[in-house]
């Protein structure tokens, strides 16, 4: 019987074997911690034979580490009972046991823990452990004790419906999937019911009708085009659910529980990159096992009265969506036709007229040029969060858009782009707004003015180095809960049209290059929004705070700097 006095379940120690080499295994879940620390090895007489059981129950983990102290050596492996993927007997084959010369044991015993390894740049690997013991029942009881403390982790998924782009990014996402994740997933026990996609669509589609009290979570494997099919196919769902009419600009969304896990198989992999750290398939497998969860705010668009999409990371006018528009010609050229149209959209160098207008998100308590980036368990995200849920409180979650002043900006712009998440990628790490904060309830609004040639390529250029982005004087930057665009050739030709786009570059194309001072070729530009082409050019921005969540935990403060570093290598007392 327990004594009343232990508010967790008993501290299990033993003397166990690792490769032939005698370890003090320590089970404490008081502090959520599995331990090991090879023992000093001792006079021929003095050994014991490995396994023999030093469990000690109803001990506090303190007293404990105490006196063992002079018996073992520095360097100790500490693993979190949250970062313990699977638990299982291990297999143990004859040839095994012959080279291990373990035959002295009637039938040698032994459990498999397998765990998160933190490598170079966030990426997470899969490491391996085996413990052996003297006696059947010890095996059983550390086989219960760990699978009790996992089972008592209930935010880990159990069930995930999981969808496969075939052709996303070099076409490889069916075969990662079954490679590297789906026997990760099995040795977490985790049940997957996959659907390899047929046409463009599918996953949105099929998430409208299936039965998502099933499932703990939906994966999507494939790049930012497939993640944004799942997200408008949950978001979609969770408002007919909910009867609230998307095509409303005012509304205020129903959240979504059922978290969303990406597995990057495309090209870009943007959203993977700044919400884990890394596009790696492994890295993200193993953040869905833990379910991590990161709340991420999404952007809904809309043209007058008419829902158009959802973004989380680029909403851009003028060159990210020439580069789209350009790239959609050669997809024959896989990722490499980001590059070749993003050269020749900066060759070209069009800028383009209108009126932005937007409200400040006052709420945020931070700002983007103040060099604080979104990391794991950020404290401005949680604190803007709540901020915003006590103003929403007080307005009952009303919108209404002339309930404070709009700052409204005329000019050319090279770019307008809106982002809600900093859109790191591999070629540009620290992405488009370094410091755009993922669950705070806003975007961040860049605005690049009509500049030289010379002077863009100064401002690309800056995506990919250290410096300052934003201090250029053509460059402004505004962290919005919203705002409008609307193209010139709009506002002046064709302010009742619905299809904007098309009509008014039919009115004023030929005015315009009529015209002997015009030095634009395009009439207006279109909006690339998350790698997809609006058909509409006048549009309504609003971001919707923490409205889904993701299998990821953000960006973990400090990498390690050593790949061949093991687990997470915590202080012992
Ligand atoms: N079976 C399919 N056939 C054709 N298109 C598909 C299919 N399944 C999904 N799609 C569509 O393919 C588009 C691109 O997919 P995905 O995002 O996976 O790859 P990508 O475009 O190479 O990568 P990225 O979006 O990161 O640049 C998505 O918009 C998705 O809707």
């Amino acid at each position: 019987m327990q004594p009343e006095y232990l508010p967790f379940p008993a501290l299990l120690c033993s003397v166990l074997s690792i490769s032939r080499q005698h370890y003090e295994v320590t089970l404490d879940p008081g502090r959520a911690l599995l331990s090991w620390r090879k023992l000093r090895p001792r006079s021929v007489k003095g050994r014991t034979r490995a396994g023999i059981c030093l469990t000690r129950v109803l001990h506090r983990a303190r007293g404990l580490a105490k006196s063992f102290s002079r018996q073992i050596t520095s360097g100790s492996v500490t693993v979190p009972l949250t970062e313990i993927v699977s638990v299982e007997e291990a297999e143990i084959d004859g040839k095994y046991c012959n080279s291990m010369k373990w035959q002295h044991m009637c039938k040698p015993h032994a459990f498999t823990v397998r765990y998160i390894k933190r490598m170079k740049k966030h990426r997470w690997r899969c490491g391996e452990v085996t413990f052996w013991c003297s006696e059947e029942q010890m095996c059983c009881h550390w086989l219960q004790a760990l699978n009790d403390a996992l089972n008592q982790q209930t935010h880990r998924p159990k069930h995930l419906l999981v969808y496969i782009n075939p052709y996303g990014g070099c076409k490889k996402g069916k075969q990662i999937y079954e490679k590297k994740v789906a026997p990760l997933f099995s040795a977490a026990g985790i049940a997957a019911d996959v659907v390899v996609t047929e046409y463009a669509n599918h996953a949105r589609d099929n998430l409208y009708d299936v039965n998502l009290e099933k499932y703990d979570g939906i994966v999507c494997v494939g790049g930012d085009g497939m993640f944004s099919e799942v997200l408008h196919g949950l978001i979609g769902r969770v408002q007919k659910d909910s009867h609230i009419d998307h095509n409303n600009p005012s509304a205020c969304l129903s959240r979504c529980s059922i978290r969303i896990g990406i597995v990057p198989a495309g090209s870009t992999d943007c959203v993977c990159y700044a919400t884990v750290g890394i596009n790696d398939p492994v890295t993200s497998a193993l953040h869905i096992i833990l379910g991590d969860c990161q709340p991420l705010d999404v952007c809904s668009i809309h043209h007058k009265k008419n829902f158009l999409k959802y973004s989380v990371s680029l909403l851009g006018y003028g060159f990210y969506g020439d580069v789209l528009k350009g790239s959609e010609n050669n997809r024959w050229l896989g990722p490499a036709r980001y590059d070749f149209s993003g050269f020749k959209t900066f060759l070209t160098h069009h800028w383009y007229e209108g009126t932005v207008s937007f409200q400040p998100a006052k709420w945020v308590i931070g700002s983007p040029r103040d060099n604080k980036p979104c990391t794991s368990g950020c404290h401005v995200c949680r604190q803007s969060s709540k901020q915003l849920q006590e103003l929403q409180k007080e307005q009952n979650c009303r919108f209404e858009h002339s309930e404070e002043e709009w700052t409204t900006i005329k000019g050319k712009f090279m770019a307008i782009n809106a982002v809600s998440l900093s859109c790191a990628c591999p070629r540009s790490p620290k992405g488009l707004s370094p410091a755009a904060h993922l669950a705070d309830g806003s975007a961040d609004l860049i605005l690049v003015r009509k500049c030289s040639r010379l002077n863009f390529l100064r401002h690309l250029i800056r995506h990919t180095s250290k410096k300052d982005q934003f201090e250029f004087p053509f460059v402004e930057v505004y962290r919005v809960k919203n705002f409008q665009f609307t193209p010139k050739h709009f506002e002046e030709y064709d302010t009742e049209s619905t299809d904007i786009g098309n009509v008014s570059k039919k009115n004023f194309a030929q005015i315009c290059t009529d015209h002997p001072s015009c030095v634009c070729s395009h009439v207006n530009s279109s909006w690339n929004c998350d790698g997809e082409t609006l058909d509409q050019t006048a549009i309504e921005m609003r971001v919707h705070c923490r409205l889904i969540h993701l299998f990821a935990r953000g960006i973990e403060d400090a990498p390690l700097t050593d790949d061949s570093n093991p687990s997470k290598i915590l202080p012992m007392e």
